[in-house]
């Protein structure tokens, strides 16, 4: 089971991913973007992308999709909290 983020680690990482428009919720324990696209066949296709990602890392978002835009929340539910697969789908989903 992966290991909970703490420290600079922690800090570092997540100071990574807000300059990529990521927010750590006020928890602590998850972070959130939504991803805007220009269609909804745009959108279904990067959730489709993204869901083959998340089952081969056997690591799956929270995520939901209004016509062109998707709300996601990662969160690694076995730890409790924000593990480095979080960090890997994030960096993942925002290339
Ligand atoms: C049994 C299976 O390995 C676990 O339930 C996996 C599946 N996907 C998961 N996804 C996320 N986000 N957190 C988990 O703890 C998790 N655990």
């Amino acid at each position: 089971m992966s290991k909970l983020l703490e420290g600079t680690d922690r800090t570092e990482a997540l100071e990574e991913l807000s300059e990529a428009g990521w927010t750590v919720e006020e928890s602590g324990n998850a972070m959130t973007r939504q991803f805007k696209f220009k269609t909804f066949p745009e959108a279904l296709g990067w959730m489709v992308h993204m869901g083959v990602i998340a089952e081969k890392m056997n690591h799956h978002p929270e995520w939901s999709n209004v016509y062109n835009r998707v709300d996601v929340r990662l969160t690694t539910h076995d730890a409790g909290g924000l593990t480095s697969l979080d960090l890997e789908l994030a960096r993942k989903m925002s290339q």
